[in-house]
């Protein structure tokens, strides 16, 4: 069983994927913890983030793996974890250079693929191109203030600045941010954590096993 839950930036998705995955008891995967990774090390390298050659580089040569664990996903270099490194606003600001490299998106894409279901996999093309063979698929969205007002607890900018970056950002990452014909789109916001999970939970009573 396999459960896509997609949507723009900040928008709540791996909030609720952990959520959702919870309840079902199975593991959430992020994809745009990948990304974020070829972003950072690609940074840290002093590479052009547009070099798909030397960015793919830099995955295939060093050993990045996603940990899809239920209580938060974990990216490791071998044995260096490079989760906390990842949701800097340097980070934020790089992730769709390389995100929009064809070399790169097949690569997170192989990655995803070679994952045991069942899974919540959340991210921008989760229910159209990485697993639209899915149970069950969710598209979420809120307004970019909320997004911001939301985004403003957990990095050091202030509201509009925010809601600067996540618009362009939502920008860059335009050919990856069409729900799936086949998604229930959420705006998320009217509703609390709680009142998206319950809502996506309720119209999943088939897919428990
Ligand atoms: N429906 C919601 N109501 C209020 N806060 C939310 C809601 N969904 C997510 N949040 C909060 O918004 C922030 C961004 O959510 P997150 O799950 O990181 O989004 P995404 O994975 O889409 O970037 C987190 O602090 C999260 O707790
Ligand atoms: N399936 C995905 C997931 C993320 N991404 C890219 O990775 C970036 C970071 O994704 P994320 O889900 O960690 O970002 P937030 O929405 O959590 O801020 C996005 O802005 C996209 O550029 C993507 O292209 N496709």
């Amino acid at each position: 069983m396999i459960v896509t839950i997609d949507g723009v930036a900040a928008s709540g998705k791996s909030s609720v994927s952990g959520g959702v995955a919870r309840a079902l008891g199975v593991p959430y995967v992020s994809s745009g913890l990948l990304y974020r990774a070829a972003a950072l090390l690609a940074l840290e390298a002093g590479v052009d983030l547009r070099d798909a050659p030397a960015v793919l580089g830099l995955l295939e040569g060093r050993g990045v793996r996603l940990e899809p664990l239920a209580e938060g996903n974990r990216v490791w270099l071998g044995q260096r974890e490079l989760t906390a490194d990842l949701h800097s606003t340097r980070v934020d600001k790089g992730v769709s250079a390389v995100a929009a490299l064809p070399d790169v998106r097949a690569w997170v894409d192989a990655q995803l693929r070679l994952l045991p279901e069942p899974f919540v996999a959340e991210g921008r093309d989760m229910g159209t191109n990485v697993f639209p063979q899915a149970q069950a698929k969710f598209y979420l969205t809120a307004s970019p203030r909320v997004r911001a007002e939301r985004r403003a607890k957990e990095r050091p900018e202030d509201i509009p600045a925010i809601e600067a970056a996540l618009t362009r950002r939502d920008e860059a990452d335009r050919r990856q941010i069409t729900p799936a014909a086949d998604a229930l789109v959420i705006d998320t916001g009217p509703l609390d954590l709680q009142g998206v999970i319950d809502v996506i939970l309720s119209t999943l009573p088939d897919c428990r096993s």
